[in-house]
């Protein structure tokens, strides 16, 4: 029988590569077991009190970035541009809300995928599916898709670095909210660019205003940025959980928040019951088939002392269920007493595969989504409160419409991800424009 932190492994969890030499991976969780914490307790414990007045209707979580991170594009250029896109979109949000914006990038550690084949064929060829660059390559070869433990340590590694940048970007100056026109720099001019130039001429006038008042706004030079990713691969998660000397509490320290995807949340698997043990904020997705039962038997598990800012549901309902499905669960949940955090994914529910192959989803549908999810609130009365999108900050085309009108045939110029469509920066703005109109209608 299995105790604590490892009671998971007697367990069924789904999504796991099949290690073919379990010596090898015995002795990466080794390495990674003896490295430094990628963060700090403390850092999650700030990041739940955030999350805690959120759920309280007191400030919003802006949660983003790539569907799969890769090693390879692990580059000071494409991290600032995602941290200058989630700055960007705060700051719309900050403004159009006047309300506190949580920043959580999915990055640093968002590295392993869940797939739904194990295997992909092209022209004949049957290989094992992509997982994430923690687990195999995405090149189609045998050599590159064969799982390899060793990518554990790299990927710890290449968290460790980006984190190290991120903290650097928000805590060096880049951040302040004097270069809010900085940050729309490099981004080519479109509707959403140029409301994003006024809104910041705005800002802009607000701080010269306050300087002249002698008002000292020093807290405005630094931001607080956190990092989560879906905790999918237990042989990397469990090393890397720590027990805080503070407190003497288990915190997995591989990202700040941690999440439980659509495919892994069983009540009775593995994932569900490592993440219950831990003090991080834990976050779970939820698709369109959860029922009321399953969110409060989950909130038993994963929040049994109802703890504001412990839990958060990612609802990814799709733009055609969303309306029909979220009022229920969130009355359900709210008649228990139980007032975890609700955000919206509106990424995750509306995927489609183009004729010509390309997996995209229409940004109408985003949006439509992301309709849904305030009115099901206003509804029933609950706080929305916040979203979970899949962006970047590079100028791909893998969603289609949005302002320049990405067609199926566009989508072949600049898709880049290697698993999900995101939004580009052009899109991600848009989106934070019309988030922040639904946020003043609260
Ligand atoms: O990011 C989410 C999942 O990993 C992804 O949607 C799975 O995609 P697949 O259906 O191509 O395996
Ligand atoms: C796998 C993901 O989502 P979900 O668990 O909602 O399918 C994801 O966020 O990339
Ligand atoms: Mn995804």
């Amino acid at each position: 029988m299995l105790a604590g932190l490892d009671a998971y492994r007697a367990l069924e969890a789904k999504q796991q590569p099949v290690w073919p030499d379990p010596a090898a991976v015995a002795s990466a969780s080794d390495t990674l077991s003896k490295q430094p914490p990628l963060v700090f307790a403390g850092e999650a414990d700030q990041l739940r009190a955030r999350l805690a007045a959120a759920a309280r209707g007191e400030a919003f979580l802006l949660q983003g970035g790539d569907c799969a991170e890769t090693f390879e594009a692990a580059t000071a250029d494409k991290i600032r541009d995602r941290v200058k896109t989630l700055l960007q979109m705060a700051v719309v949000l900050t403004y159009g809300a006047s309300m506190p914006v949580i920043k959580v990038g999915r990055m640093a550690g968002q590295f392993a995928k869940p797939r739904s084949s194990n295997t992909e064929t092209r022209d004949g060829v049957t290989l094992p599916a992509y997982r994430g660059d923690l687990v195999n390559g995405y090149d189609f070869t045998e050599e590159s898709r064969a799982v390899n433990p060793e990518r554990l340590i790299e990927g710890y590694h290449v968290s460790a670095s980006t984190l190290n940048l991120i903290r650097a970007f928000t805590q060096g100056g880049f951040a302040d909210l004097r270069q809010v026109h900085e940050w729309n720099k490099g981004f080519v001019g479109t509707p959403a660019n140029h409301r994003y130039e006024s809104l910041a001429a705005e800002i802009d006038r607000a701080l010269k205003f306050m300087d002249a008042c002698g008002v000292d706004h020093t807290a405005l030079t630094q931001t607080e940025f956190y990092v989560s990713h879906e905790a999918l691969l237990l042989d990397y998660e469990r090393p890397l959980i720590r027990i805080d000397s503070r407190t003497g509490l288990p915190y997995g320290t591989s990202g700040h928040m941690l999440w439980i995807g659509e495919r892994t949340r069983d009540l009775d698997g593995a994932h569900v019951d490592l993440l219950s043990r831990l003090r991080n904020p834990i976050a779970v997705k939820l698709g369109p088939t959860a029922t009321t039962d399953d969110a409060l038997r989950l909130i038993d598990k994963l929040d049994p002392d109802r703890e504001p800012g412990r839990l958060t549901f990612i609802t990814r309902m799709g733009a055609d269920k969303i309306r029909d499905v979220l009022p229920g669960l969130l009355a359900g949940v709210r008649d228990s007493g139980a007032q975890p955090l609700w955000i919206t994914d509106p990424m995750h529910g509306n995927g489609i595969t183009t004729e010509t192959g390309f997996k995209t989803r229409r940004f109408d549908d985003v949006m439509d989504e992301l309709r849904g999810f305030f009115e099901a609130h206003r509804e029933v009365g609950t706080f929305p409160g916040g979203i979970h999108v899949e962006l970047t900050g590079d100028d791909v085309t893998e969603c289609l419409g949005g302002s320049d009108n990405i067609d199926e045939l566009g989508l072949a110029s600049r898709y880049e991800s290697l698993c999900d469509p995101r939004l580009n920066h052009r899109q991600s703005l848009e989106l934070a424009f019309q988030v922040a109109e639904e946020l003043k209608k609260l």
